[in-house]
């Protein structure tokens, strides 16, 4: 990892204004989130179903659509040409400048958005024109040869239609378009989950060699399965409740969590894995809280074995406790 930042949050707020018949309510799904990725690192974020993962996902993107709202903080893009500061872009700058060629995203929902009806050179000629207006449907296909080729994808694919195409072979398929034209940070939201173990092993190997191969620069995984992104990530960020309860590098998260949460959500997925059987199975019992009425203090308190009065009052801010660990927990607090 080098120390070049490549993309950094500060303090984003990003809330769903939810109305339900006569009831408006706002859930705030990203709190108060400061996060840097570095050049050259790959950066998995794990935690439970509704903790935030895919609205932080959209919130580096700068995708931000009703009902999701930024209510504060700043996104500094570091690109080629200098640091821009996302949020102060509207989407139509921000679509045609940046997503593709800086950032680009694999969302949850990828492996069957693509059009049924169009072959994958027709789906990518029409993305990559959205982005470069002018650009000639051959040189488009000549892109998708190159960059099939590289990453070990049959060439035949580019004249099928998505179809037919196994579940694998669309996901890999969709991680060369998304990076055709060589974007500095891929942000990819739960791209295994829908795979069998074999084909999640191929899709990995597919997005080792885009990092390898210096396609892209750095990558964030986004998923709730540990056991695939650890397999990868060389740093990994844990949210619980809208906020980044601890941020560590891969082999030291695993061996010793420092946050309680962090230590049951490894605990309780990863215990065939060695280092972990050693500590044994860690159940969290109760549930995260609702994001519209969450609780004061530490969001993980209700739930924490070692919840002490200052965790019930004050909010514990996300400190430095050894090199490259950072954990929001008032146990490691100076007296
Ligand atoms: N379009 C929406 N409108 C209102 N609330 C939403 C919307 N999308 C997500 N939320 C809420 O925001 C919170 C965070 O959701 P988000 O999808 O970011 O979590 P997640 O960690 O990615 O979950 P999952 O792993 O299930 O995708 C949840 O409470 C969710 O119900």
């Amino acid at each position: 990892m080098s120390s070049r930042p490549l993309l950094e949050l500060e303090d984003v707020k990003a809330y769903y204004r939810q109305v339900i018949g006569p009831w408006k309510r706002i859930v705030r799904a990203v709190d108060g989130v400061s996060l840097k990725i570095y050049e050259r690192e790959i950066v998995g974020i794990v935690g439970e179903s509704g903790c935030g993962k895919s609205t932080l996902a959209n919130v580096m993107m700068m995708n931000i659509r009703p009902p999701l709202m930024l209510i504060g903080g700043s996104i500094k893009l570091y690109t080629s040409k200098g640091i821009v500061n996302l949020e102060k872009y509207d989407r139509s700058y921000i679509k045609s400048s940046i997503w593709g060629k800086e950032i680009a995203m694999v969302p949850q929902s990828a492996l069957n958005a693509l059009m049924p009806t169009l072959k994958i050179k027709q789906i990518v000629y029409d993305a990559v024109r959205s982005h470069i207006p002018d650009i000639k449907m051959e040189k488009v296909v000549e892109l998708i040869r190159n960059r099939f080729r590289e990453l070990g994808l049959p060439e035949i694919a580019i004249d099928m239609y998505p179809f037919e195409l196994s579940g694998g072979m669309r996901q890999r398929a969709v991680i060369a378009i998304s990076t055709l034209l060589n974007p500095r940070l891929l942000v990819v939201d739960e791209p295994t989950s829908a795979l069998d173990v074999v084909t999640q092993k191929a899709v990995i190997k597919t997005f080792k060699d885009v990092f390898d191969r210096e396609i892209i620069k750095s990558l964030v995984f986004i998923t709730h399965d540990i056991a695939t992104v650890r397999q990868i990530a060389t740093r990994i960020i844990v949210m619980y409740a809208g906020k980044i309860v601890e941020d560590s590098p891969v082999d030291d998260i695993i061996n010793k969590p420092l946050h309680p949460y962090s230590e049951g959500l490894i605990g309780s997925v990863l215990t065939p894995e060695e280092e972990v059987k050693k500590r044994g199975i860690k159940y969290i019992p109760g549930q995260p809280p609702d994001l519209s009425n969450p609780p004061p203090g530490c969001r993980f308190h209700p739930r924490c074995p070692f919840a002490m009065d200052i965790c019930r009052r004050e909010e514990p801010p996300l400190i430095q406790v050894e090199s490259g660990r950072f954990v929001s927990c008032w146990l490691y607090m100076k007296k």
